[in-house]
This record gives structure tokens, sequence and C-alpha cells, in this order.
């Protein structure tokens, strides 16, 4: 009898949110977004060593500047494996597309492991929330259409759910509808990913896990109806993928962060 060998899952790390800026010492709302991204990849290098690919899922940049991306990609030169870059609303997309191009970010469609990772560009120059341009709907249905047999993960910036939060409800994706309308036409989507929201979030939707990651700077307080922001401190998602289709996921968050967190802001 011959035992089929179990291979090494493949290892995904998201990073979402970091809202870097030019100013070396930029902060949002007291937390130093460059010290908490450092925090977190620390704890990522503790906790669960090298992972084999990174998904960056927008609002890289608080600021859309040009050195605020390349601080993000040097930031990850401690890892050696591959990024791959979306954008959020405060990204300027031109910019992190040079950036992401310089680091070898900026391949949106991604196989390895056994499983594909499709990510979408769901931000609108100049509007908090965000939408999916019929060309994104297109290069979704396209990629998943081309392999019908690797389990996908599907990641863009903006919550395609309302995720029980009023104040956030309003600057989601708009064209919801027109996504899971996509989506719901392949069996082989396992996962939809995303950010903006600064919280953890899991949940389930005809068979497809659901999830959101916290920030690696501030969180937003889960389930208020008005902006408010919890002192929590910043994380990140892990994910341990098998080529069976199964999967493993955590969130963790840089306990040993030090911050002081503005937390009477009423926005930013
Ligand atoms: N008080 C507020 N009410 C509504 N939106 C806000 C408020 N403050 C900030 N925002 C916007 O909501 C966004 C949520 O996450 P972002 O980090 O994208 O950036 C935030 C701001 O653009």
């Amino acid at each position: 009898m011959t035992i089929k060998e179990e291979t090494r899952p493949l290892r995904v790390l998201q990073l979402t949110d970091p809202h870097l800026m030019a100013r070396a010492d930029g902060d949002l709302l007291g937390v130093k977004t460059r010290e908490s991204l450092q925090a977190v990849i620390a704890e990522v290098l503790k906790v669960h060593g090298q992972p084999d690919l990174i998904l960056a899922t927008g609002d890289l940049a608080q600021d859309g500047s040009v050195d605020a991306y390349r601080v993000f990609g040097e930031s990850l030169e401690v890892f050696s494996c591959p990024s791959t870059w979306i954008a959020g609303n405060h990204d300027r997309i031109e910019n992190l597309e040079r950036v992401a191009a310089e680091f070898d970010a900026n391949q949106r469609h991604v196989i390895q492991g056994g499983w594909q990772f499709v990510m979408l560009d769901s931000s609108v120059p100049g509007k908090v929330f965000g939408a999916l341009a019929d060309s994104e709907l297109e290069f979704l249905a396209q990629a998943l259409e081309q392999h019908p047999d690797l389990p996908a993960v599907v990641a863009l910036h903006h919550h395609p759910v309302d995720i029980g939060s009023d104040w956030m409800e309003k600057i989601g994706l708009t064209n919801r509808d027109a996504f899971w309308r996509v989506v719901d036409r392949f069996p082989q989507v396992k996962i939809v990913l995303w950010g903006h929201i600064h919280q953890e979030h899991e949940r389930e939707r005809h068979g497809v896990q659901l999830m959101a990651t916290p920030s690696t700077c501030i969180q937003f307080t889960s389930g208020s109806s008005k902006f408010a922001v919890e002192d929590l401190p910043p994380g990140y998602r892990w994910f341990e993928f098998h080529d069976t289709g199964d999967f493993m996921t955590e969130v963790r968050r840089a306990t040993d962060f030090q911050f002081e967190l503005d937390q009477n802001s009423t926005g930013y």
C-alpha cells in the first residue's frame, strides 16, 4: 500500500490598512503607523515565521505618496516571499501601481500551493466607499473560469456585506449585488477576504467563508453605530491552505506594542 505523502500547507499572511505616510513619524489618532506595522511584522516572525505569500488589502498609504509605498515594500523585505497589493480608499492608484511594479507585487491573480488568489481593485478615486468597475468583475469571472478546479480566495478592500455598524454601512462596497452574482457562479470560491473595517470579522454566506482582519495600525469598535476606535493592538491574519481545499486561519495581534490611542476622536 502506498500512502500519499502529505504536502506542506501554503502559508499566507494578510496585512491590511497600514496607512503609511511619507513622514517617518506619521500617525493616525496617536498611533505611529510605521512603528505599528513593524510591531506586527515582528509578531509574524516570532509566532509564525516566514509566509509563502503576502496579501496586502489596501489603504497601504494614508497620503498616497510614492515614499509611503516604498516604505511598505521595504518593510516586507524581511520576508522571502512574493506579495500582491491592492488599493483602498486612501491609496493613489497610479503611485501604488508604480511602486508595486518595483517590488513585483502587481500580479493580481496568483496561483500557488494548489490555490488561486484573485485580488480586486474596489477603490473609487476621491471616495471613501468602494465599487467594482465592470472590468474588475470581468477580471474576476475570467480568472475563476480559467481554473475551475482550484479553490479560490477573492480579496478586495471594501466590505461586501453589512457588518452591523451603521456608520460603515455607507462606506462599503456599493455594487455588492453585482459582485455576489459573479461569486455565486463559481463553487470553487472558498473565501472572500477584505480590510477597511479595521476589525476581525468572520461569517459564512452560501458555503463561502467571509472574513476581515484588524488593521496594522488603529482598530474600529465592532458593532458601533457611529465612528469609534477601540484600544486593541494592531494585528494580522494568517492562513494555512492545504491542496485538498481545506484551510485554517487565525488573527493575531502585536500584544507587546505600546501605544496611546486618541479614543475621543470623532473621525479622521
Ligand atoms: N466620523 C466619521 N464618519 C464617517 N466616516 C468617517 C469618519 N471618520 C473617518 N471616516 C472615514 O471612514 C473611513 C473608514 O476607514 P478608512 O481608514 O478608510 O478611513 C476612514 C475615513 O475616510
